[in-house]
């Protein structure tokens, strides 16, 4: 047992490992062109919301810079009125410029979010279409909380990225420019340490936070993902931990991770904290040193109206907040440039196989059976090939029977005869048609797989049972279960068909689970099924009444029927051997 513990434990740090130089890896490739390739891809997707970002822009810089007006048009007021000259046009149009800050504003997080929300929209679109094609071979590989995480947190944190950085960005470098020139214009020295000064809080301080802020953010979302997948998979086998007493094990697995994680949370804190304090210092400097230079100026009588000299100064002190923004972008933009990195990640993926979507792909006509010659495949991280040379012919009212060792490659054929992978040699057809060239919902409408392991949607019996043919009729519904032997597990609930089910089928039995699965067989109208270890939870009595009803609904369908079982093989016509990679 300790043993076994050491084990896994070693296998977990090589795991960890090898995380971090991907870490290290993934950190090196976005320094050198990732990181720009990947912004500019995001930029990209923008494009069609061009004009939504503009109104944004438009609206935030006009705020900002209406805001400075107000409080440089105000203090000149107010020193002229100290000094008894005019003072009221400068109110007036202070108030105004005020007044009309506040829409501006509004407008700029209106645009901003109207743009975030239809790209993101869009995003989770995409993920889902293309964890969809990826589905079932490789998505396997990639854990289920990594996933989670991707399709809730990340692609949320995208929201950042599209509403509170691109138009901040564009209003600090209108902003900068405008109160410069605004600056300037009362004294070119004035202008020019402004515009110092914009370039140091809103430009150097968040390029030098850059690489530490990635790297920390990167961190902590890999950790994250990293506790939900070992979080998920602890739940989802909670009762062998339990019955292998193994729960311990899995609570300081559990507990090394959430410390793991809150480790990586509290760098990421420490660096937004730094970056804040450090903002917050520098501006303050800058605000000393303009003043100082604003001082020098009057004394030295380049500036001879300390009305304006003041008003300078105010105004440079309000106009920090739109720079601000963009050097906190440092510590809050590096989470969403690694949650991108995922998010683009998952969508660069390359499926197992080409599907042929809507209009691609040849369409099939009646099924007159599959063939598979010479047919070979290794999986992509290993040399050995699991099928050598196998060759296999079924006909329609085929019953064929496959029996063989575990690892001898049965599921792996099945997975090809499914198209959910590709062979790496010989051939497959389908009613004489290359599997690889026909159309994936023509495929699908053909072939019907029963799993050794059904999931159980939170739906009704009635609607898992109607699964794949939501327009079957109640009378359908109902006779494919009472063929699946479900009758006793209608009668066991009140509402029978219609009871509501768990996630997951928590209070059906793995055999009832099954039956499902078959009564989800029976509704399909495929010519051609496949059927791996159908009855591995069954009785025996209620496996004999499942096979009878399956032979007598099969109705000149093929079906080829992977077990174990001899009771179930003995239904087959056919009784094929899976040895060596061949059927034999
Ligand atoms: N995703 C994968 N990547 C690499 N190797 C794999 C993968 N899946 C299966 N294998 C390997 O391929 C071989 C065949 O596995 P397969 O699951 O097809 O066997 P099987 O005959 O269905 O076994 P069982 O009777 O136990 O279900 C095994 O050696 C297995 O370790």
């Amino acid at each position: 047992m300790a043993g076994a513990g050491t084990h896994r434990e070693h296998g977990r740090r090589r795991g960890q490992l090898s995380q971090l130089n991907q870490l290290n890896q993934h950190g090196q490739h976005d320094r050198q062109h990732g990181g720009g390739t990947m912004i500019a891809r995001m930029f990209k997707q923008i494009r069609p919301l061009a004009g939504v970002e503009l109104k944004a822009i438009a609206c935030g810089s006009l705020g900002h810079l209406l805001a400075v007006f107000a409080v440089m048009l105000g203090v000149h007021g107010a020193v002229s009125w100290y000094e008894g000259r005019a003072f009221w046009p400068q109110v007036v149009a202070a108030i105004v410029c005020g007044l009309l800050a506040g829409p501006c504003a509004y407008g700029e997080q209106l645009n901003n979010h109207e743009l975030a929300f239809r790209l993101l929209r869009d995003i989770r679109t995409e993920v889902f279409n293309t964890m969809r094609r990826l589905a079932p071979a490789k998505l396997k590989e990639r854990g289920r909380g990594n996933l989670v995480t991707m399709l809730t947190e990340d692609i949320e944190l995208l929201e950042l990225f599209y509403a509170h950085t691109l138009s901040p960005i564009a209003i600090a470098a209108l902003c900068t420019v405008v109160n410069s020139v605004v600056l300037a214009v009362i004294n070119p020295w004035l202008g020019l340490a402004a515009f110092v000064a914009y370039l140091l809080v809103g430009l150097a301080l968040p390029f030098a936070f850059k690489d530490v802020t990635f790297r920390t953010a990167l961190q902590e979302r890999e950790r994250q993902g990293q506790l939900h997948t070992d979080l998920l998979e602890s739940l989802d086998g909670r009762r062998e931990l339990i019955a292998l007493g193994a729960s311990r094990n899995t609570r300081d697995r559990l507990k090394a991770d959430t410390d793991a994680m809150t480790n990586a949370r509290r760098k990421t804190r420490k660096v937004t904290g730094l970056n804040s304090i450090i903002t917050d210092a520098l501006t303050l400097l800058c605000l000393v040193a303009f003043a100082a230079i604003a001082w020098s100026l009057i004394q030295s009588g380049s500036l001879a109206d300390p009305a304006l000299a003041l008003a300078a100064l105010g105004g440079f002190a309000v106009s920090f907040p739109p720079l601000i923004a963009v050097s906190r972008l440092g510590s809050g933009i590096q989470p969403t440039f690694a949650a991108a990195r995922r998010v683009f990640a998952l969508m660069d993926e390359t499926p197992a196989v080409r599907e042929h979507e809507s209009d691609e792909g040849a369409k099939l006509g009646a099924f007159t059976g599959l063939k598979a010659e010479d047919v070979t495949f290794h999986y992509p991280d290993s040399r050995d090939n699991v099928l050598k040379g196998l060759d296999l012919t079924i006909n329609p009212g085929d019953v064929i029977g496959i029996q063989g060792e575990n690892g001898a490659g049965k599921s792996t054929l099945i997975d090809i005869l499914m198209r959910f992978r590709d062979v790496t040699g010989g051939k497959v057809t389908v009613s004489d048609q290359p599997i690889e060239d026909i159309n994936t919902a023509s495929l699908r409408a053909a072939e019907t797989l029963v799993s050794q392991d059904t999931f159980i949607f939170s739906d009704t019996l009635a609607g898992n049972i109607a699964v794949a043919r939501p327009d079957a009729t109640r009378e359908e519904i109902a006779d494919a279960a009472h063929a699946a032997c479900l009758d006793e597990v209608i009668d066991q609930f009140p509402d029978g068909l219609d009871h509501m089910l768990l996630r997951n089928g928590s209070e059906l039995s793995d055999g009832q689970k099954q039956r499902v699965a078959v009564a989800r067989a029976f509704l399909s109208r495929a010519p051609f099924m496949l059927f791996d270890e159908p009855t591995s939870n069954m009785d025996a009595l209620t496996e004999g009444q499942v096979m009878r009803a399956l032979i007598d609904q099969q109705h000149g369908r093929a079906y080829l029927i992977v077990s174990h079982r001899p009771a179930v093989l003995a239904h087959a016509s056919r009784i094929l051997t899976m040895e060596n990679g061949r059927l034999g």
